[in-house]
């Protein structure tokens, strides 16, 4: 209970290994058993950068499709409309997002072979933490998924841990029956064809997406979320707050991507998620004008020098941003709470509780306390600096 280790007598250096990386290695170690089961014969470890146990989403489809444009916007902040002007990929573009998670993105190029035998499978597929595959929904899409259908034919029996997530992109534009007839269609075609080659109830989801609007945002979210090894005990506090301080929703989001990592079980619905996440920008600017967090040393100095003689921390109620604005129409309060670098907590009030706002100021507190430890037991052990 002390934190000191009191069981028998360690063989060698300990290895910190965040449960995160204990599940890519599992997954890893448990498909180069059933490589060698199959093929008799074992793989190589993954080289590079993935070896490094960083869970991998690997954006795969037909050319011109939109990858690029996704990872343009979700996790460079590039507007939407400059993502006309972005040029085809030629090369795998590989990026290392660091965040409360590291991870990393593969873009790949929508021609590339991966049937081709030089192309290394264990390599790209070894340590993977998804797979996104983008379908154009605004194009002849028939090709598109039939290349899908090879490529999970292809790596399933060697890799059937993959998550595959399938974005129908592009959506934008399109109406609401339209949408669904479509995303029928693929659905419908994919788990034909799979089933026809003896593959049944293909562990396949489906995301409607667009980058015009917070749909892939959401999806993303989805997908991130299912990395998460600690993710029902962030649910299970969020629900906690939820009902202590009768929040109708709360998120924990990812303060630079916009991606909720965790949410209540109440569901999800898209105009709160944008109010939450649009709140997040207004913040994350105004800090960046009036937040002292990171100002020069001799400014600091000053401040906690004569007439004051106390440390900054001291003379401030909370070193994180935290804020609660109420909405003229809705007449139901937004609250925000940074919860460390990365993270912020944002959560819809019912109406009416601006008066208890003391008592929910106690209260996410304590809840922020729970998410930094839970955060703290999975850190990696390479990551990052939590908490300012
Ligand atoms: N309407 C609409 N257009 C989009 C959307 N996402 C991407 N696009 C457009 O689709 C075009 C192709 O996007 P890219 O991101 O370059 O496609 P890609 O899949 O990376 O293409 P390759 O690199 O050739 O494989 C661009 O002109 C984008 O502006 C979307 O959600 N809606």
């Amino acid at each position: 209970m002390d934190g000191t280790y009191n069981g028998p007598a360690r063989q060698g250096p300990v290895r910190f290994v965040s449960p995160v990386t204990l599940n890519l290695e599992r997954i890893y170690t448990q498909n180069r058993i059933n490589i060698q089961k199959r093929h008799g014969r074992v793989p190589e470890p993954a080289p590079g950068p993935a070896a490094k146990g960083k869970p991998r989403l690997l954006l795969m489809g037909q050319r011109r499709s939109g990858k690029s444009s996704i990872s343009s916007v979700v996790f460079n902040k590039m507007p939407p409309n400059e993502t006309l002007f972005l040029e085809s990929t030629a090369r795998v573009q590989k990026e290392a997002m660091r965040s409360f998670m590291d991870f990393q993105v593969w873009d790949f190029p929508g021609q590339l072979d991966f049937f081709d035998p030089n192309f290394d499978q264990d390599a790209v597929f070894g340590e993977i933490g998804a797979l996104i595959w983008v379908i154009d929904a605004q194009d002849e899409y028939l090709d598109a998924i039939n290349r899908l259908n090879m490529t999970i034919l292809n790596i399933q029996p060697a890799y059937s841990n993959i998550n595959i997530e399938v974005f129908i992109h592009k959506v934008d534009g399109l109406s609401e029956d339209y949408k669904l007839d479509i995303q029928r269609d693929i659905m419908q075609r994919i788990q034909d064809e799979l089933s026809d080659h003896g593959f049944e109830n293909a562990p396949i989801n489906f995301h409607l997406t667009s980058i015009y609007n917070h749909s892939i945002f959401e999806a993303f979210s989805k997908v991130i979320q299912k990395l998460i090894p600690h993710l029902p005990t962030l649910e299970a506090l969020l629900n906690d707050l939820c009902r202590s301080c009768r929040f109708e929703k709360a998120y924990l989001f990812d303060i630079v991507s916009k991606i909720y990592v965790a949410t209540d079980s109440s569901p999800v619905d898209m105009p709160s998620y944008e109010i939450c996440s649009d709140y997040i920008d207004v913040i994350v600017d105004v800090s960046e004008i009036f937040g002292w967090a990171p100002r020069p040393e001799d400014y600091v100095k000053a401040l906690e020098g004569p007439p004051w003689n106390k440390k900054l921390e001291d003379q401030t109620g909370c070193g994180a941003a935290e804020s609660c604005i109420v909405l003229t129409d809705q007449k139901r309060p937004i609250m925000l709470r940074e919860v460390n670098t990365y993270l912020v907590l944002v959560a819809i009030m019912k109406e009416g509780s601006y008066e208890k706002m003391p008592l929910v100021t106690m209260n996410v507190e304590t809840v922020v306390k729970g998410l930094l430890e839970v955060l703290e037991i999975t850190k990696q052990r390479n990551g990052v600096e939590d908490g300012r």
